[in-house]
């Protein structure tokens, strides 16, 4: 949240213990290179370590965010579109939202019949861009933090967002998770991709890191269809945080919502 107090969620009703910010890849729980094609086994393994964990009480004030992967993408891409490059053609726009709220809805639903109470929330409807270079993401966390205080899980998603000067830009699942993880005052991040963690110019995984110029060179941007940055954009949102985040794949999902280490630690 650009400059704001962290939101609390006492008025809501429900307990205020710091939650768990988890994204789900984009590319984890689709075929990122299929369109609109949903990775469902990967979709289930993750739906069932949530419930899981919120069975468990380990992850019991928990907000979802899930990436583009072949719906967002795919439809960004197509239209010019980026987290830097907006359109003022509302088809556009409305072709890169529909397709989100789809994968939404499919997220929503696989989570719904895991027993997890998943609700969404659309950030194009919700947040704005302030525009020029170092314009911010105005992300009000009002809505989020009353439905966790009532006992749900909102389920937010990259998306399309106003942008000040520049129609409708792209907004990253991983942006939103920075917002969400300083305005709500998260206790601990995940960020569940592929990739089992950051790897390094040889392949393997880093543990920590804590400067991004140290691994810069190691950094690219994704190897599907991709208009957010892939890992170098991930990891510099990640290191902008005061909370722990983790970077792993499917099987670091299991540990890290228990409430363990997993993949890369960035803080
Ligand atoms: N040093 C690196 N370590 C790990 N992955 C890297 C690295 N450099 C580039 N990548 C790429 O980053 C990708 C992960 O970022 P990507 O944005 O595609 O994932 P995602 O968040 O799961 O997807 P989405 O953006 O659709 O939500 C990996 O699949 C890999 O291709
Ligand atoms: C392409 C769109 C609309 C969403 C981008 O979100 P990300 O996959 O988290 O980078």
């Amino acid at each position: 949240m650009t400059g704001g107090e962290a939101v609390s969620n006492d008025d809501a009703g429900g307990e205020s213990a710091p939650p768990v910010v988890l994204k789900l890849g984009g590319s984890l729980i689709t075929e990122k290179n299929e369109p609109e094609t949903l990775d469902e086994a990967a979709l289930h393994a993750a739906c069932d370590a949530v419930a899981g964990a919120l069975a468990a009480g380990t992850a019991d004030r928990l907000v979802v965010v899930h990436g583009g992967g072949s719906f967002g993408h795919h439809h960004a891409s197509e239209h010019g579109v980026s987290t830097t490059d907006g359109t003022r053609d509302a088809e556009a726009a409305a072709a890169i939202h529909g397709a989100m709220k789809r994968l939404n809805a499919h997220v929503l639903e696989r989570l719904r019949e895991h027993g997890v109470p998943a609700v969404p929330v659309h950030p194009l409807s919700l947040a704005a861009r302030a525009g020029g270079a170092d314009g911010g993401l105005d992300l009000p966390l009002g809505s989020t933090a009353t439905l966790l205080g009532e006992g749900f899980v909102p389920v937010l998603h990259g998306d399309g967002v106003a942008t000040a000067g520049d129609g409708v830009t792209v907004v990253s699942g991983d942006e939103l998770v920075v917002e969400l993880a300083s305005g709500l005052g998260a206790r601990r991040v995940g960020v569940c991709s592929t990739v089992p963690g950051v790897l390094d110019v040889d392949g393997d995984v880093i543990p920590a890191i804590d400067d991004f110029g140290s691994v810069a060179d190691a950094l690219g941007a994704s190897d599907a269809t991709d208009v957010s940055g892939g890992m170098a954009a991930k990891v510099r949102e990640l290191l902008a945080l005061d909370a722990p985040a983790y970077v792993f794949g499917a099987e670091g999902l299991v540990p890290f919502l228990r409430g363990e280490g997993a993949g890369t630690r960035i803080d």
